[in-house]
């Protein structure tokens, strides 16, 4: 961080939603091991008790409190619960690290959402971790609790494309809030960080897949994708360097340093490079990405008439 002292979570309470699968339950297993009291929250309690046995054998010492809260945090109220319960172990203080991995990916095409699926994709994209923000932010002042909170968005909050209408504007919601947060929170000592991953193998990724437009999975195979282990790390690097955004692999640097506006930077040396090589090398791909699309036509056209949506 500032004067090269990097964040260090042995005997932290580390708070994570998500933390039964994916990227939140890497993140944990990377936390115990490096000696962190670990909270992990999520809805269905078979997983999350699965996910505790393995976070068990990550444990670095004895001491350290591991543990597993069933509570669905895309409410205030839910958010407010899940930490409270994580609290009482601690008599009661509040985590000093949030890490929001909590969040879905439903894509499909534009034409098909409704009123609800576009309110659901919200809720999911970005309603999963704001509100969780929200509680813990108000806990951790409340306390005097000096800590740090950790967003999961994702490369779809510097662009966006075909098939993801009902996630992506959540994951750049997460981006402004995150922006907000950063300024704000410097007024009680909590750092803010928002990552952005792209593709990351994971049961959420086979499970959005299912529903996923072909055409969407055809432009997306561009990025080779991550596994959680990679993502993780990548966002315990950054956390404990202290960058603002954090990105992992080549391509979410292209876009970060790319759309970076005034928002702190991690480098100037190596953000600089990459937005000049973003500059020349984004239109370009864009245009490849739109050519794909139009190419589409026919087949869409096709798979309208075939879903019903248009008469045949
Ligand atoms: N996989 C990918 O390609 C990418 C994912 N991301 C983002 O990364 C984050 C993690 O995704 P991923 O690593 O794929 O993990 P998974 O999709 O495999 O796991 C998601 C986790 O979030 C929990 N969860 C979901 N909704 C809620 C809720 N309302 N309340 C509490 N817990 C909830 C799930 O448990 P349960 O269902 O039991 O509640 C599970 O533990 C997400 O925010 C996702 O949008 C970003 C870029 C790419
Ligand atoms: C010169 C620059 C070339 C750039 C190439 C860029 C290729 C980008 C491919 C798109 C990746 C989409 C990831 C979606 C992640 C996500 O959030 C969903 N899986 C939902 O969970």
């Amino acid at each position: 961080m500032f004067f090269g002292k990097k964040w260090d979570p042995r005997g932290r309470h580390c708070f994570i939603t998500g933390g039964s699968s994916g990227t939140g339950l890497a993140l944990a297993i990377i936390l115990a091991r490096n000696g962190a009291d670990v909270s992990i929250v999520a809805r269905n309690e078979k997983r999350l008790r699965e996910a505790l046995e393995i976070l068990e054998e990550a444990r670095e010492n004895g001491g350290q409190v591991l543990r597993a809260y069933a509570y669905a945090v895309d409410s205030e109220a839910g958010s407010q619960a899940a930490l409270k319960a994580a609290s009482e172990p601690f008599g009661g203080r509040c985590p000093e690290a949030l890490f929001l991995c909590a969040g879905a990916a439903r894509p499909s095409y534009w034409v098909e959402q409704t009123e609800d699926t576009l309110k659901q994709g919200m809720q999911t994209s970005y309603w999963a971790q704001a509100y969780t923000a929200l509680a813990g932010s108000k806990e951790m002042v409340k306390q005097g609790v000096k800590g740090k909170i950790v967003f999961v968005s994702s490369v779809l909050a510097f662009f966006s494309m075909v098939g993801y209408s009902p996630y992506s504007p959540g994951k750049f919601a997460l981006r402004g809030l995150a922006e907000s947060l950063q300024s704000e929170l410097q007024l009680y000592e909590i750092d803010v960080h928002i990552s952005f991953p792209p593709t990351i193998f994971t049961p959420g990724y086979q499970e959005e897949n299912k529903t996923k437009p072909s055409i969407t999975l055809k432009i997306e195979e561009t990025d080779g994708g991550l596994t959680p282990e990679q993502v993780a790390a990548g966002i315990y690097k950054g956390v404990q360097s202290g960058d603002f955004h954090i990105t992992t692999g080549w391509i979410g640097d292209t876009f970060r340093a790319s759309t970076a506006g005034s928002s702190p930077r991690n480098s100037y040396m190596w953000d600089a490079l990459y937005a000049a090589w973003g500059y020349v090398f984004l239109p370009a791909w864009r245009k490849t990405v739109d050519w794909q699309v139009q190419q589409h036509r026919e087949e869409h056209y096709e798979y309208l008439r075939n879903c019903g949506f248009l008469a045949m």
